[in-house]
């Protein structure tokens, strides 16, 4: 372990840390792709599968971040067996110099965070449904870091960056600390005089559509992943993110909330109210999902919503 390991703040070791374990869960991601075989399985029903990818990331994820941070809470997307198997090849993370975490910046009321307060939301592979399908630049991994009941800190690693630029540096990270610093990308403001939404591909419904309709899109960006739709708004491609659903989980959100509040930009339910990411809330984010670019009116948006819409995402 380095020294500046030792005298940076606990919640920058954190994130560094989670920038060179995301990395390599992408290269399991990628991996598992490459072989071809998927190991598809339905969960709850057929628009929400596992593949073998979203179990050996998380298993690594999870052997990892255990190890480096054993007080935290971490709760993975892929349920108990993959959060209790703490089989996954371990990755130190030290050893990646993609950690370097010198350069991470934590506010001040964040440097005395104690390490059994965090508790770490870990998405191995977001937009599951796009990787079996082939749109293999939807899919990111997202570890974030909740403290307080807040987003904190979070990291989007997005494996398939730039797969289709041959000779372009393959894959991207992402990382944040709200009040702090945000690296890995340029933030880009969207362009002026027009409203592009950004909702999901394969999760939609008469309620998402409405909402959609309501803010008055110039264009509607029908993408994959919640970490990707983030994405959008960080790189100046979309003005808000638009989920009138009860799809989304905590996983989905906490990381790229944290990122995109450390860029400027706001990310609450559809009723504007902040999502919660205590150990002990329902993953669910019932009430769905609103999240705007630094810039933009939130309050504007979040007003545009139909009271139909509201009513139908009941905590
Ligand atoms: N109706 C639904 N059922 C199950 N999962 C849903 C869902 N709506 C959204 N999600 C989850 O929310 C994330 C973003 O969805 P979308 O890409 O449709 O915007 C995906 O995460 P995963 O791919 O990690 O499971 C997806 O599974
Ligand atoms: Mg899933
Ligand atoms: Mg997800
Ligand atoms: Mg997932």
């Amino acid at each position: 372990m380095s020294v500046a390991a030792h005298t940076t703040p606990l919640l920058s070791r954190v994130v560094g840390y989670s920038v060179a374990i995301a990395n390599n869960a992408g290269r399991i991601i990628r991996d598992i792709m490459k072989r071809g075989e998927l190991g598809i399985v339905e969960k709850e029903s057929a628009r929400d599968l596992q593949t073998e990818a979203d179990r050996a990331a998380q298993r690594s994820i999870i052997t990892s971040l255990q190890k480096c941070f054993p007080k935290s809470t971490i709760i993975g997307e892929e349920g108990e067996d993959e959060v209790k198997d703490l089989s996954g090849q371990v990755f130190d993370p030290s050893s990646d110099s993609s950690s370097s975490i010198s350069s991470i910046a934590c506010p001040p009321q964040l440097t005395t965070v104690a390490e059994e307060e965090l508790v770490i939301w870990v998405d191995p592979l977001d937009g599951t449904a796009e990787y079996t399908q082939g749109l293999l630049d939807h899919v990111t991994v997202l570890i974030g870091i909740a403290s307080g009941g807040k987003a904190v800190g979070g990291v989007i690693h997005q494996p398939y960056y730039n797969y289709q630029n041959p000779g372009a540096e393959l894959g991207r990270t992402i990382w944040g600390i709200v009040g702090g610093s945000v690296g890995g990308m340029p933030i880009v403001a969207p362009p002026e005089g027009k409203v592009i939404v950004t909702t999901t591909r394969s999760h939609s419904s008469s309620t998402v559509n409405d909402a959609v309709a309501a803010v008055s899109p110039t264009e509607v960006l029908r993408v994959g992943g919640a970490g990707h739709k983030v994405m959008l708004l960080l790189e100046g491609k979309a003005h808000v993110y638009v989920f009138a659903s009860p799809g989304c989980k905590k996983w989905d959100t906490c990381a790229p909330q944290a990122i995109l509040e450390a860029a400027g930009g706001i990310l609450t339910d559809i009723k504007g109210d902040p999502i919660p990411y205590h150990a002990t809330v329902a993953h669910r984010n019932s009430t769905g999902v609103l999240a705007s670019a630094a810039g933009q009116d939130h309050q504007a948006f979040l007003a545009k919503i139909p009271q139909h819409v509201k009513d139908n995402l009941k905590a």
